[in-house]
C-alpha cells in the first residue's frame, strides 16, 4: 500500500510499504517500517504521535498468492524486503489446508538490523516441519553460527529446495538497507537456476508478481 506523509521541509512523500497482516486480520493492518535517520517518509512517521492519522492507498500488487500453488518455496529477503515473505509464510502457516514447505534466507548487515525476528522464530518453533529460516550477516556478532558475509550459492543450495516445477524461489533484496551486493548476487544465481519472481529496482523492493 501507499503510505503519504511530509518530509522535513514539509514536502509532500508518498512510499509504497507491506503489510504484514493478512486479509482475515479485519479492522486493522500492521506496518513493520524501518526508519532511516535522513529518510522523508522516516521523517513523517518519526514525527507522527499515538492517536494522528496516516493517510493510504491500497492494497495494491501484483502477486495472488493461492494455497498450495508450489509444494516447496524459497524465499531470499534482504532488510525490509522480509515484509512481504512474512505476509506469504503467514498466510501459508495460519491455513491448515495448505502444506507449501517454506525455506527463507533472510541477509541483514547486523544482528540488530534484523526485523520481526521474534515472529519469524517462533513460527519456525511453532512449524519445525514445514517452515525453516536462515539468517545470514554481514557483520555478525560473536559466536554468531548462521550463515556470515552475503548470500552465497553454497547458502542458496544448502537452504533453499532444489529446482523443481512445483518449486518457487523469490528473492527479495533492498538495496537500501542490505549488502549492497546482495540484489547482483541472488539474481545472478537465481535466474541460471530457478524460477525468480524478479522484483528487485533501484528504487527499493517490489512485491513479488
Ligand atoms: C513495494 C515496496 C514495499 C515496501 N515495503 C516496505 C516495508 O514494509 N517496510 C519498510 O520499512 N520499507 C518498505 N519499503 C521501502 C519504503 O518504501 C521506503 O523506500 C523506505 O521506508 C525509505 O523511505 P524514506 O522516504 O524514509 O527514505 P528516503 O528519503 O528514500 O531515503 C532512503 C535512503 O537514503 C538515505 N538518504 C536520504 N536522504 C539523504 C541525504 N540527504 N544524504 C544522505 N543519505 C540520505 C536515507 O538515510 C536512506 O538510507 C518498500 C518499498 C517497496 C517498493
Amino acid at each position: 500500500m501507499s503510505c503519504r506523509g511530509k518530509d522535513s521541509v514539509g514536502e509532500e512523500v508518498v512510499k509504497p510499504y507491506t503489510p504484514t497482516t493478512l486479509d482475515c486480520d479485519i479492522g486493522y493492518f500492521e506496518l513493520v517500517i524501518k526508519m532511516y535517520p535522513q529518510g522523508r517518509m522516516s521523517h513523517h512517521f518519526r514525527e507522527m504521535r499515538e492517536g494522528d492519522y496516516l493517510a493510504v492507498k491500497g492494497p495494491k500488487g501484483r502477486f495472488k498468492y493461492q494455497p498450495n500453488q508450489v509444494r516447496a518455496f524459497g524465499m531470499i529477503a534482504g532488510g525490509t524486503g522480509i515484509t512481504p515473505m512474512f505476509q506469504v509464510t503467514r498466510a501459508i502457516l495460519e491455513n491448515p489446508d495448505d502444506k507449501t514447505n517454506i525455506h527463507l534466507i533472510y541477509a541483514n548487515v547486523t544482528y540488530e538490523d534484523i526485523l520481526l525476528k521474534e515472529e519469524i522464530d517462533n513460527l519456525a518453533i511453532i512449524f519445525p516441519n514445514q517452515f525453516n529460516v536462515y539468517y545470514v550477516l554481514n557483520q555478525p556478532p560473536e559466536g554468531w553460527e548462521g550463515g556470515i558475509g552475503f548470500i552465497s550459492k553454497e547458502m542458496i543450495q544448502s537452504h533453499c529446495p532444489p529446482p523443481a516445477t512445483d518449486v518457487q524461489v523469490s528473492s527479495l533484496p533492498l538495496p537500501p538497507c542490505s549488502p549492497s551486493s546482495l540484489t547482483l548476487t541472488t539474481n545472478n544465481l537465481l535466474i541460471a537456476d530457478f524460477e525468480v519472481w524478479t522484483s528487485t529496482n533501484e528504487q527499493g523492493h517490489g512485491s513479488p508478481p
